[in-house]
C-alpha cells in the first residue's frame, strides 16, 4: 500500500526522548490488597514495536490504562513522548492513540462518522477530517464500509476501524491492547500486517498480548510481566537465547509415571531441563537439550525405556517465548 503524507508521522519528535517510559509504576485498585502493577520500569524506543507479554491478570491492561490516562496510577512515573501522563493527560492524549481491548465504537455514528468525530475531538482541522477518514478507511480495507453502523461490522472489521480511529490524530505512539483476541486467523493476519506497516511509517507501537506467537512475530522487544512485575526484557530471540538448552524434544508418554521418567531424563548428559507439560488428555514432557536435539534423542529415549515407559510421539523443535515464561515462573502463559 502506498504511503501518504497525511498519515501518522513522528516528524519533530525528539529522538532522544523515549516514546514511552515507565519508572517504578505501581497501581493498586480500590479495596484490593495486592498491586495490579507492582513497581514496573521499562522504556520504549522511538519507532519500536514493543510487546508486553503475560498471562491473564498480569497487569498489562492496567499498565496501558495508566499510560493512556484511563487509569490513575498509585505511584511512580509514566511518560509518553516525554509527557508525564498524570500531570498532563490532555497533552499526553494528543500524542498517543489507543486501541482498547473491548470495542468501544459509537453506535450512533457510522464507520466514517466514528473517525470524523474522533478527529474533531482531537482538534484535527475540519477541512482535513473527511479526507483523512477515507484515507484510513482505505488503508484498513474498510472504505466500502464507510456508511456502515459499527453493529453491522464483523469483529475483525470493528477492530480495524478502532485502529483507524486511533490513528486519526496522527499519534506518535499507538497502544494496542490484545489486538487480535477473538479475531479469526485472516483478520488477525491483516491486523499484524497493519502493525508492521505502522512501525515502518515511524509510529511507535506498544502492544499487550498473552499470545507468544504474536509477541515473537511483531515485537522488536518483549517485556514479560507477571503479577505486575517485569520478569525479563529483550528481543524475542534474545529471550529464547538466554534459556539453557538450544533444542527441544517433546515426548508423549503412555503408561508412565511421569515424575519418574522426568527424573531419569534429567540425568542424561546434554539435557538442560525437563518440564512436565501433561494435561488431562496426555502425558507430555518437554526436554530442553544442549546442541542439536538429534544428539540427545537416543539417550533420552533410553532413559524413558529405563523408567519403564513407552513413547507414543516424539517432536523435535526449538524453544519459544512460552519456554522462557515457564522457565521464569514455573507455569505456562495460558
Ligand atoms: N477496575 C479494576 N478494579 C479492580 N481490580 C482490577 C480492575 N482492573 C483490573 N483489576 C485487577 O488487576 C489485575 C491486573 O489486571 P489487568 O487487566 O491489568 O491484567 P492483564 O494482564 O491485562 O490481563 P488480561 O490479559 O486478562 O487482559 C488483575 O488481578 C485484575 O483482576
Amino acid at each position: 500500500m502506498t504511503q501518504t503524507t497525511t498519515l501518522p508521522s513522528t516528524a519533530g519528535a525528539d529522538e532522544a526522548v523515549p516514546a514511552v517510559e515507565v519508572t517504578d509504576l505501581v497501581k493498586r485498585y480500590g479495596r484490593s490488597t495486592t498491586n495490579a502493577v507492582d513497581g514496573l520500569s521499562f522504556a520504549v524506543r522511538r519507532g519500536e514495536v514493543f510487546g508486553l507479554l503475560g498471562p491473564n491478570g498480569a497487569g498489562k491492561t492496567t499498565t496501558v490504562g495508566v499510560l493512556t490516562t484511563r487509569v490513575r496510577k498509585t505511584s511512580g512515573l509514566a511518560t509518553v513522548a516525554g509527557i508525564d501522563v498524570a500531570a498532563d493527560p490532555v497533552g499526553a492524549r494528543a500524542v498517543l492513540g489507543v486501541v482498547p481491548q473491548r470495542p468501544n465504537l459509537d453506535r450512533s455514528l457510522d464507520a466514517r462518522g466514528n473517525l470524523i468525530w474522533h478527529a474533531a475531538y482531537h482538534g484535527v482541522p475540519r477541512a482535513r477530517r473527511r479526507a483523512l477518514a477515507d484515507e484510513l478507511l482505505e488503508r484498513m480495507g474498510l472504505l466500502e464500509k464507510a456508511t456502515t453502523n459499527p453493529d453491522e461490522l464483523s469483529g475483525g472489521q470493528a477492530q480495524r476501524l478502532i485502529i483507524a480511529r486511533g490513528l486519526m490524530h496522527a499519534p506518535q505512539v499507538l497502544f494496542l491492547d490484545e489486538p487480535s483476541t477473538g479475531l479469526d486467523p485472516q483478520a488477525r493476519l491483516f491486523v499484524h500486517d497493519r502493525v508492521v506497516e505502522l512501525a515502518a511509517s515511524g509510529v511507535t507501537v506498544v502492544l499487550t498480548t498473552h499470545d507468544m506467537d504474536e509477541a515473537a512475530k511483531l515485537a522488536d522487544r518483549v517485556g514479560i510481566v507477571d503479577h505486575g512485575k517485569l520478569l525479563a526484557l529483550d528481543s524475542p530471540s534474545g529471550l529464547v537465547a538466554g534459556l539453557p538448552g538450544e533444542a527441544t524434544i517433546d515426548l508423549v508418554l503412555s503408561g508412565a509415571d511421569v515424575a519418574a521418567v522426568q527424573g531419569r531424563i534429567k540425568e542424561v548428559r546434554g539435557v538442560a531441563g525437563v518440564e512436565d507439560r501433561s494435561d488431562d488428555t496426555s502425558s507430555l514432557l518437554r526436554v530442553r537439550a544442549d546442541g542439536e536435539a538429534g544428539a540427545a534423542l537416543a539417550p533420552v529415549l533410553g532413559a524413558v525405556a529405563d523408567a519403564g515407559a513407552t513413547v507414543s510421539q516424539v517432536e523435535l523443535g526449538e524453544p519459544t517465548l512460552e519456554d522462557v515464561f515457564i522457565d521464569l515462573t514455573g507455569r505456562g502463559l495460558r
